[in-house]
């Protein structure tokens, strides 16, 4: 069967004329779903790895090569695998031209159903359905909130520099697993109103807090993140099988924790409604509120699936779908801005004294919301490591069940019907065409420009975080929601971090610090999402990093 869906694909490929690659295995086969990438790293340790192999086969390969593979094969070419077609394309203006072809080129649902724990929800809806679900949701994320993610990201950051600076055995090689628990704190406490004080990884794993409720939502959500594609592939009830390891056995465990959490926080917020309360306005706050009220008479006229209101259903499947991606996208992009920051002392140096300009008062408590605009470095550095590093690397679409032309350098190409069109953000990130000849040299300066020859602070300014040839939160009607708050809550955590204290690898063996620090730099560019949904650095403990007071 494989063999000859193969040949089928194949001939498919060579009707388009387009460059082709051709892979043995589907990407979405279960096996290699769960260990496809294991599987590639052994082959290669091993030293049995075909080039194809290296290049196109684990999980994050897109984010691996960027364009060093277009350099090869063009700006759009095709994977060919037994499963079907893969369009890759880098070519700026192409992608502009799918994402606006919204009809033609439509959201790639089959990839997307991971996201489907609990059902449908506006990451894995289309058209109508998705707009309402959009919109109930995303009604949330207002300048006010965003006040509130500046001011819980300080005392988040605080806690986690305490955390590094007292009390962490030093090297951290944590720093992914410490990151997450801010993130997560940071969104718990803005999108569901559950406070908690910052304790890092190790700490965490030593105190579990079982007497303690909201902790089974943090503990829930991080299971079940870690566990997607076993969720993905078996199911709840497929997890809970005699056979299954014990830890599929804690994910389905978790998957119902979470669950009946969320109801528990919904009772609790109708509860307060119907006291006439409806002073809170974070996320589940919102939707219960929206989810009690009643339909409007034109609401009711448009029958079931135009109503703005979202079921309890919809509500908890949107909630996870938002904890996940306002969490693991923000952690990954922090671990790896340090990671880039310890590899360059001078760009710390930078963006400390931008921090110390803005920022006098030594208690970061008192800084106000108006500063997040001004640190522009800070900016910059954030754009810069997701231009290089970037947690999704792709925008997945697919062209549905009829081909579709592509106007390719003047050349009209027919896409096949059902092929998978991936727009590869992190090729587009890296073109020399569109970067210079040096793509991966670390400048977030690259971002800045100034009004003011004499080039004092005040006159530098950051380039718009959506450009020709960038869109690091997308483009267009399904741009991120969480563009501002992750910003915000990037800003807020560099300035708490930078403003007095430095960060750098700890040598191995005999290495000098500046082979340290391109260890780290390497270290942060080898990324995979097998068993996941996200580009991770592979070994992140293997840098253990220190902070020094300046
Ligand atoms: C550095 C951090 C972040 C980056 C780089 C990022 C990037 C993106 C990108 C590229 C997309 C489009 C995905 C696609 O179309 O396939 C997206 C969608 C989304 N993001 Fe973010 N994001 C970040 C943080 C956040 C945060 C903090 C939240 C919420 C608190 C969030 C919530 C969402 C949601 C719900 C969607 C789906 C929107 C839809 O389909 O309508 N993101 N994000």
């Amino acid at each position: 069967w494989t063999a000859n869906s193969l040949v089928k694909n194949l001939s498919k490929a060579r009707e388009t004329g387009l460059p082709y690659l051709v892979r043995w295995i589907s990407p979405i086969n279960p096996f290699w779903l769960l260990y496809g990438s294991s599987f590639i790293r052994l082959c290669q340790l091993f030293r049995i790895a075909t080039e194809d192999m290296n290049r196109i086969y684990s999980y994050g390969w897109e984010a691996n090569e960027r364009s060093k593979i277009h350099e090869d094969y063009g700006e759009v070419f095709l994977v060919v695998h037994p499963g079907g077609l893969e369009i890759v394309i880098a070519d700026s203006e192409l992608i502009y031209e799918v994402l606006r072809r919204r009809k033609d080129f439509r959201r790639n649902m089959e990839e997307m159903a991971v996201l489907n724990v609990y059902g449908k929800n506006l990451s894995t809806l289309d058209d109508d359905e998705w707009q309402r679900h959009r919109k109930m949701t995303a009604v949330t994320f207002t300048e006010k909130n965003n006040e509130l993610v500046w001011q819980h990201s300080i005392i988040q950051a605080k806690g986690l520099l305490e955390y590094w600076t007292k009390r962490a055995v030093n090297p951290i090689r944590t720093t992914h697993n410490d990151t997450k628990i801010l993130t997560l704190n940071v969104l718990a406490a803005v999108l569901f109103n559950r406070v908690y004080s910052y304790e890092g990884f190790e700490e965490e794993k030593q105190n579990d807090h079982a007497d303690d409720t909201s902790y089974t939502y943090r503990k829930s959500l991080a299971k079940i993140l870690n566990s997607i594609i076993e969720i993905f592939i078996f199911g709840e009830e497929g997890l809970k099988a005699w056979w299954t390891p014990k830890s599929w056995k804690q994910a389905a465990g978790a998957m119902a924790t979470f669950q009946s959490y969320i109801y528990n926080l919904l009772d609790e917020e109708k509860q307060r409604i119907a006291k006439g309360d409806v002073e809170n306005h974070h996320l589940v706050a919102r939707l219960a509120q929206a989810s009690s009220s009643k339909p409007s008479v034109s609401e009711k006229e448009q029958g079931p699936s135009n109503k703005m209101a979202l079921t309890e259903q919809e509500i908890l499947s949107n909630l996870f779908v938002y904890a996940f991606a306002g969490n693991d996208t923000t952690s990954i992009a922090l671990t790896s801005i340090l990671l880039h920051l310890a590899a360059s002392p001078g760009t710390q140096e930078w963006i400390s004294e931008e921090i110390n300009y803005y920022l006098k008062d030594d208690e970061p408590e008192s800084w106000d919301f108006a500063s997040f605009s001004k640190l522009k470095r800070c900016g910059a550095v954030i754009m810069e490591t997701l231009r290089i590093t970037h947690p999704l690397s792709l925008l997945v679409k697919t062209t549905g069940p009829t081909s579709q032309p592509l106007t390719i350098k003047g050349t009209v190409y027919n896409i096949p019907a059902e092929t998978s069109v991936h727009l590869s953000i992190a090729a587009l990130n890296t073109l020399p065409r569109y970067w210079g000849a040096n793509p991966m040299e670390y400048n977030p300066g690259r971002f800045m420009s100034t009004s003011d020859i004499h080039g004092s602070i005040e006159a530098e300014i950051l380039a718009p975080d959506t450009q020709e040839h960038f869109m690091p939160w997308a483009w267009g009607q399904r741009v991120c929601p969480g563009k501002r708050f992750s910003q915000v809550e990037l800003v807020a955590v560099l300035a708490v971090l930078f403003r007095s204290w430095r960060v750098s690898p700890v040598p191995e063996g005999n290495e000098t610090i500046s082979q340290a620090r391109v260890r780290a730099w390497k270290s942060s560019l080898v990324v995979d999402h097998q068993g996941h949904m996200l580009h991770e650095i592979v070994r992140p403990d293997r840098v253990g990093l220190q902070w020094t007071k300046e």
